[in-house]
């Protein structure tokens, strides 16, 4: 029997209210057709260039968009759709979150009672947070910190405390390797596998492919608030030649162990996307197809791609 997911994210669409010159209202749609699916025991990892929805996507799940935004499509947590009171509840009880900035920490609280409340079993909550920040090399001095006296790396070794101490079922981390030395890289790589290895489902964003590449099952490829590939990691290997979609591929390429490829042109703004495949404009394939239809999603060899041509 084929496994259920334990979120899925089906035609995610983001749109923003905005007030223009003259006061007029106007909406500006800046994800559509996203889509993901996280497993327990999986690390799924969002790659994309910067504005391509990343965020946006965190930030649905976890029901914490601004006020002036609305959504489409539906998000699935066991097989129940979620509303904003069930994403609360979830909300660092079942869902940890591990943001992108660490301005989310409680600039009020000293650090490491902000990683003992994450902990179920109280009694355990000391000798756990101590571990932890040992592993991560945070000293004793640093418990008793606050937030504004700590370097961006250490804060960003709290945040991952938070999240890797809690007994949550889910992980969705926020681009949580910046700014951190090659030492904590590699242990916080491994702790999200090990998290993994334990059944917990990881959503792990990202724009450092390589660490991605050594840690996740899954890739999911995003361009201008659109998935348009899901593909095994090891997809990611042999010319990049099992990828599906040529943008994947063009970021396989432009990894530095294949040379630092990059592909001209930029991803297309939310106000500006093209009738027909949102990546025509960069595309060697490119047909007069491509820029009259919107490929759907479509499963090719295990992973799913939205191209018309994805064999
Ligand atoms: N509050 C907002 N109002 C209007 N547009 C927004 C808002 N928040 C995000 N956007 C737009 O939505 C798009 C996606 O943003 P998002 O933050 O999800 O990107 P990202 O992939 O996380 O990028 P990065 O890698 O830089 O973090 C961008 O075009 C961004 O400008
Ligand atoms: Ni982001």
């Amino acid at each position: 029997m084929k496994k259920e997911p334990i979120l899925s994210v089906k035609d995610l669409g983001v749109s923003f209210s905005q007030y223009t010159k003259g006061l007029r209202r106007r909406d500006l749609k800046v994800i559509t057709n996203l889509d993901v699916d996280l497993y327990e025991g999986e690390i799924l990892a969002v790659v994309g260039s910067s504005g391509s929805g990343k965020s946006l996507l965190a930030h649905a799940i976890l029901g914490i968009l601004p006020d002036n935004s609305s959504t489409e499509g539906t998000i699935t947590y066991n097989g129940k759709a979620l509303d904003q009171r069930v994403k609360e509840k979830l909300r660092g009880d079942e869902i940890a979150f591990i943001p992108q900035s660490v301005n989310f920490l409680d600039p009020l609280m000293q650090v490491s009672k902000q990683v003992k409340i994450c902990i179920d079993d109280k009694q355990e909550a000391d000798k756990r947070q101590r571990k932890i920040f040992n592993k991560y090399g945070l000293n004793k001095k640093v418990d008793s910190l606050y937030p504004f006296e700590l370097s961006g790396g250490m804060a960003r070794k709290v945040l991952l405390s938070t999240a890797l101490v809690s007994d949550c079922k889910v992980i969705i981390a926020d681009e949580p390797t910046p700014g951190l030395d090659e030492k904590s890289l590699n242990e916080v790589l491994d702790d999200f596998r090990n998290v993994a290895n334990s059944g917990c489902a990881v959503l792990m964003i990202t724009h450092d492919i390589e660490s991605a590449l050594k840690i996740a099952d899954k890739i999911a490829v995003f361009y201008a608030g659109t998935t348009l590939e899901v593909a095994s990691a090891s997809d990611f290997m042999d010319d990049g030649k099992k990828l599906r979609h040529p943008y994947s591929k063009a970021l396989y390429n432009a990894l530095p162990q294949n040379g630092f490829k990059p592909i001209k042109g930029s991803q297309p703004m939310p106000n500006e996307l093209p009738k027909g495949c949102l990546f025509q404009d960069r595309c060697e394939k490119v047909s007069e197809k491509c820029r009259e239809t919107r490929p759907d999603s479509k499963f090719v060899r295990d992973g799913m791609v939205r191209c018309l041509y994805a064999t």
